[in-house]
C-alpha cells in the first residue's frame, strides 16, 4: 500500500511507466497518421475533463500536422458507476471531413467513447481514431474497438493521471486504487 492524499492506495503504475505507456501509444499512432495528413490537419479531440492530462503528455510526441479541440462529458461526476451521460461543451469546429484522433484516459464500460464516436461520424468526421490511457480490463456489452491502448488496469476504480475518484487525485503521479471503492 502506498499513501496517498485519498488513504493508503495500490499503486498500479509509476509516473515513469505511465509516460513510457504514452510514449508507445505515440509511436504507434504517428505510425498510423504521419501519412494522412498531408492535405489536412487531424484533429486531436480531448475528452474533458480526464483526458487533460495524457493528452498534454501525448501532444507532443505527435509528429504530423494537427488541431486540437475538446468536448467535455461527464457520466460519473462524484461517484463510482456510470449514470446517463452529459454533454456539457461540444468540439468548437466543424467535423465535417475530419481525420479525429479521440483521446481519452479511461475505457471502462465504453459508453463514453462509444457515443463520442458515434457523434463524431455524424458530425461528418471522415474517420475516428480512438486511444486512452488505460483500459479496465473487465466485461463490457458495447461493441468498441480502440486503436490504441496505454495500459491495462484491473476491474477497480483507479484514479491518477487525470482520473479522478469521487473529484480528487487527478494530480496523483502514477495509477492508483482504493481497496475499498468499488
Ligand atoms: O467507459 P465509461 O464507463 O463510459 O467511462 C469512461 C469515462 O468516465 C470518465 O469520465 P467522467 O464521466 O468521470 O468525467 P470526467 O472526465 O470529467 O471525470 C472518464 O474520464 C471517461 O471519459
Ligand atoms: O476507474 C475509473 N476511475 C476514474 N474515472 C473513471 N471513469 C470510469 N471508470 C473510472
Amino acid at each position: 500500500m502506498t499513501p496517498t492524499h485519498l488513504g493508503p492506495a495500490e499503486h498500479l503504475f509509476s509516473a515513469e511507466e505511465v509516460e513510457a505507456a504514452i510514449q508507445r501509444m505515440a509511436v504507434a499512432i504517428n505510425k498510423d497518421l504521419e501519412h494522412l495528413t498531408p492535405h489536412r490537419p487531424v484533429v486531436l479531440l480531448c475528452v474533458l475533463t480526464g483526458a487533460i492530462v495524457v493528452v498534454g503528455q501525448l501532444m507532443p510526441h505527435l509528429h504530423f500536422p494537427m488541431t486540437l479541440d475538446c468536448v467535455q462529458v461527464s457520466r460519473y461526476g462524484s461517484e463510482t458507476s456510470g449514470g446517463e451521460l452529459q454533454w456539457r461543451t461540444r468540439p468548437k469546429e466543424s467535423l465535417a471531413g475530419a481525420v479525429v484522433l479521440l483521446v481519452d484516459d479511461i475505457l471502462d464500460e465504453g459508453i463514453t467513447l462509444k457515443s463520442i464516436q458515434d457523434y463524431c461520424m455524424a458530425e461528418g468526421a471522415v474517420a475516428v481514431h480512438t486511444a486512452v490511457m488505460v483500459r479496465k480490463m473487465r466485461p463490457r456489452s458495447i461493441d468498441l474497438q480502440v486503436d490504441y491502448v496505454g495500459l491495462e488496469v484491473p476491474d477497480q476504480f483507479v484514479f491518477g493521471y487525470g482520473l479522478d475518484a469521487r473529484g480528487l487525485g487527478r494530480n496523483a503521479p502514477g495509477i492508483f486504487f482504493l481497496p475499498e471503492d468499488h
